[in-house]
């Protein structure tokens, strides 16, 4: 680059794709690239009208303040955080046009290409927008959709549990973003609490590093690896013999529970302490429909019941529950 012109351009979610699939290459020592070993900062930003370059800069302090808000672990809520498994996520202000953000930064070492991917390759009001990508000196500075009330977690952790009509905004809106999502045949695997952010306006789903897209000819996708927060997973996930776009429902149905109650499912009949881990627990025991507060009205019961269903086959969709008559109470009050 022309002395003092930086990295950083204006570009397409294709330009986006191209970049940190290149850096992902990087990240796991298949291709050097001229930039990366250089403090040069290196990336894509998809909006030209509310994130200002400067000479093809970016910087942190310069171009774009951030403050700290979250630390954020993946499968935290599990027995154990895989090396590496965590982030930051800070409020991020453009210094010109005061756009606020949320940018996530991920250790190169520790970057999935999916970490972006599926943000970049599918918009959609209920998916955390992507803005841009940035690498400077090792780390990736992911730039999306700020969730600034927080996410589900944190509101369940500070107010207790929520209020059916709650339980349903909430719901309703994370099952038009799995319909969307799961209709490109993309599975989440990590549908929970804590990756439920709050606008003033909407919820969005977050952190997609753990998705898959499954592949056009297959409606199963057979894991590598385990993904996903054991408490939330389904009894098929768990039993790794191949599982389809049905396990986020029957995760949504999990974290329905967590807000119904204030709890996730499990921890109260079986404490943390004393269960180190919940998967044997969820091949044997599930669904935890007991765990359904009895003060539940019978229609939102009644989701939970197709949510949960232990036979994936059975369970709803996202485009039939969508559908059902307690998740649209609006209508069913004429
Ligand atoms: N794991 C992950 N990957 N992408 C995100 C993410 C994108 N936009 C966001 N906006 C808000 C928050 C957030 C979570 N807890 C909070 C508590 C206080 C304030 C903000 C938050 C997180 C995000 O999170």
């Amino acid at each position: 680059c022309p002395s003092g012109q930086g990295g950083v351009q204006y570009g397409s979610a294709t330009d986006l794709l191209a970049f940190i699939k290149r850096i992902s290459g990087t990240a796991h020592g298949t291709q050097a690239n001229s930039n990366i070993h250089l403090n040069q900062d290196t990336g894509v930003l998809l909006s030209k009208h509310d994130m200002i370059l400067q000479n093809g800069h970016y910087r942190i302090d310069s171009e774009v303040s951030l403050f700290p808000w979250k630390r954020i672990y993946r499968n935290a809520d599990s027995a154990h955080i895989p090396k590496g498994a965590f982030g930051r996520v800070h409020l991020a202000l453009d210094c010109v046009t005061r756009k606020r953000m949320a940018c996530k930064l991920i250790p190169l070492e520790h970057f999935r290409y999916s970490d972006v991917e599926i943000q970049a390759r599918f918009g959609h009001e209920n998916v955390a927008e992507l803005f841009g990508a940035i690498l400077r000196e090792g780390t990736l500075y992911v730039f999306m959709e700020a969730g600034e009330g927080g996410s589900v977690l944190e509101k369940l952790d500070s107010c207790g549990p929520m209020r059916e009509a709650e339980v349903i905004w909430v719901s309703r809106q994370v099952l038009q973003a799995l319909e969307y999502l799961h209709s490109k045949g993309v599975i989440h695997h990590d549908i929970k609490p804590s990756n439920i952010v709050l606008t003033s306006a909407k919820a969005v789903l977050v952190d997609f590093g753990l998705s898959v897209q499954m592949s056009e000819d297959s409606q199963v996708y057979n894991p590598k690896d385990l993904r996903g927060t054991e408490m939330y997973m389904s009894p098929e996930l768990v039993l790794c013999g191949g599982h389809n776009t049905k396990t986020d429902i029957y995760s949504l149905g999990s974290t329905m529970i967590h807000m119904l109650t204030g709890s996730a499912p499990w921890v109260r009949r079986f404490p943390r302490t004393a269960y180190p881990s919940y998967l044997y627990i969820i091949h044997k025991l599930a669904p935890p429909l007991e765990e359904i507060p009895e003060s539940c009205s019978t229609p939102l019961r009644s989701v939970l019941h197709s949510a949960l269903h232990r036979n994936p086959a059975r369970r709803g969709s996202a485009s039939a529950l969508l559908q059902h008559h307690a998740l649209n109470p609006t209508t069913n009050q004429t």
